[in-house]
């Protein structure tokens, strides 16, 4: 009797002989369904709570931070955005290493200088690698330099190397920033005096050195070629952000759908068809003594390394990594620069000193040079100035612990992911005079000389540092000073005066929807 009871209310009830409902191949067919529901349910309701279970027993051992929500982590604690709004203030709660939760998935934070420093220096190697990322990986072979610990050491080095080498003798990066400074020049003087948006301009002098160094080829402006190259970088840049990216990320196994998974690989696969097809013409013409550019030097690499076993250099890997140089040493290095024109259009008695420094050093018959920077300290404060004031990358890009690591008094387990971040770093009161506002002074000692700050990491730190950084630096110099040199740069009339607060969380936007107006400067308007 109990059994039968029990059958009532079980769908395993439904086989039961003597059922009328279980009679005919539709019933059996419900039947087979309702128990793979069943299936179902008991299968997802077991991992929610073994995930359940498992965050409980791992926010034990993690350092603390805002309670989560049950598998729903801290909903708005991990986008760049959101992290600018709320780090600082967990940071003053619960102290400079704090855990926020994507998910069930633990991401430790860590604040101010001496934390992050601690991280990514004293304990480089312990906070070197990168979580990984399900969208990036569905090629095989993850995002640029996210590799493994020893193929990305490699290809790192291998990069840096070609870059250092740049030119092979013949001609230096130097030269090639000053060959797009004439095309910069021009593309302003254009402008004859109206207000433009100098994201656009400054993008595309940006791309084109990048288009030098890696494929050889120094593209007009007006060249379709540049355009497909910036629209397709930039496609690549924000896919990251994109909704479905992130559902992807969070719930891999969608990627198993072929047609999300088609959507997904279609974003990044435009910038990875123009390196392909940059990379086939190479290989017809390459001349193994005279490496032409970046791709030169891949190619050849790619021929010595084939023959051995487990090379992180192969076809598939030129696409991804070439496509990954373009996309972190583009839209960075042209954001900067044109924040660093915006800010002196909104503070124009420190533009008149920096143009007066230049005017006293330069003159005006050479653009500045990078032997010409240790002569121009109030100029090298300035552009640092800028960039720490706009914090580009507040907290740069994810890292990862490679094995399970004691930390300041936590246990931090390996794979664990790593936000370091940047922003309390730029602007840590222990290091920084005015931290909120805008003041060179904080890179110039009394005597007026220039005097770098330890906490100025806008690259970040340790072996995971900016792989870029001397190129966007020299770019970042050369560029800058060049224009103060040729151009004053006025805001346009009745724009509104500069908010740093608001900059600082509506960066994006603000940076695209900024508008000069270029006045040429023919002679020095101050005497030496
Ligand atoms: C002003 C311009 C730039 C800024 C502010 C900037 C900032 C950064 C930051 C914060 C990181 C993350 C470091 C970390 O994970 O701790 C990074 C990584 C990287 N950057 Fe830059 N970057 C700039 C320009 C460039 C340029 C010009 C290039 C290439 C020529 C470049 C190539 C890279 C690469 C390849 C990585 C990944 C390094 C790795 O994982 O080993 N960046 N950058």
């Amino acid at each position: 009797m109990l059994q039968g009871k029990a059958i009532l209310w079980t769908p395993f009830s439904l086989f039961q002989n003597g059922d009328r409902w279980l009679r005919g191949a539709g019933s059996r067919t419900m039947a087979f369904f309702m128990i793979l529901s069943l299936l179902l349910l008991v299968l997802v309701t077991g991992n929610v709570l073994l995930s359940y279970w498992k965050q409980k027993k791992l926010a034990k051992l993690l350092p603390p931070g805002p309670p989560p929500l049950p598998l729903l982590g801290n909903l708005t604690c991990f986008d760049r955005v959101s992290a600018c709004k709320h780090y600082p203030k967990l940071h003053q709660k619960y102290g400079p290493v704090f855990t926020v939760w994507k998910m069930t998935k633990p991401i430790v934070v860590l604040c101010g200088y001496e934390t992050v420093k601690d991280a990514l220096v004293n304990h480089g190697e312990h906070f070197s690698e990168r979580p990984p990322l399900p969208t990036a990986d569905i090629n095989g072979k993850g995002y640029a330099l996210s590799s493994d610990s020893k193929s990305w050491r490699q290809i790192r080095r291998f990069m840096l190397s070609s870059l250092r080498n740049y030119g092979m003798g013949k001609k230096s990066m130097e030269d090639l920033v000053h060959e797009q400074l004439q095309k910069l020049f021009s593309a302003i003087s254009e402008k004859k005096g109206k207000d433009f948006r100098p994201i656009h301009l400054l993008g595309f002098a940006i791309y084109s050195t990048m288009s030098s160094v890696i494929f050889g080829e120094n593209l007009d402006y007006k060249d379709p070629k540049l355009y497909d190259l910036v629209t397709a970088t930039r496609k690549y840049i924000h896919s990251i952000n994109l909704p479905l990216y992130q559902i992807c990320n969070a719930f891999p196994v969608l990627l198993k759908v072929p047609f999300i998974r088609n959507l997904v690989i279609n974003v990044v696969d435009d910038v990875h068809l123009i390196v392909r097809t940059y990379a086939d013409a190479h290989k017809a013409s390459i001349d193994i003594t005279s490496p032409r550019d970046l791709l030169d030097t891949w190619i050849m690499k790619l021929k010595e390394e084939e023959s051995k076993p487990g090379a992180p250099f192969d076809e598939k890997s030129i696409a991804i990594h070439v496509g990954g140089l373009l996309a972190a040493g583009t839209d960075t290095t042209s954001s900067s620069l044109t924040f660093c024109l915006v800010m002196m259009s909104h503070v124009p008695d420190i533009q008149e000193r920096v143009q007066r420094e230049i005017d006293e050093v330069v003159g005006h018959d050479r653009v500045p040079g990078m032997k010409d920077r240790p002569q121009l300290p109030y100029t090298n404060a300035v552009i640092h100035e800028c960039q720490r004031t706009l914090d580009l990358a507040p907290i740069a890009l994810y890292h990862a612990a490679t094995e399970d690591i004691q930390f300041r008094g936590f246990l931090i387990p390996k794979g664990t992911t790593i936000i370091p971040f940047l922003t309390s770093v730029l602007s840590d009161p222990a290091h920084w005079k005015n931290p909120e506002e805008f003041d060179p002074d904080n890179f110039l000692d009394d005597e007026g000389q220039f005097k770098p700050n330890p906490a100025f990491l806008p690259f970040s730190a340790g072996p995971r540092v900016c792989l870029g950084e001397n190129l966007a630096r020299m770019e970042l110099f050369l560029m800058f000073s060049a224009l103060l040199q040729k151009f004053a740069f006025r805001k346009p009339a009745g724009a509104k005066d500069l908010d740093l607060k608001y900059m600082q969380s509506n960066k994006m936007a603000f940076l695209v929807s900024s508008q000069l107006c270029a006045i040429p400067r023919s002679a020095p308007p101050f005497s030496a």
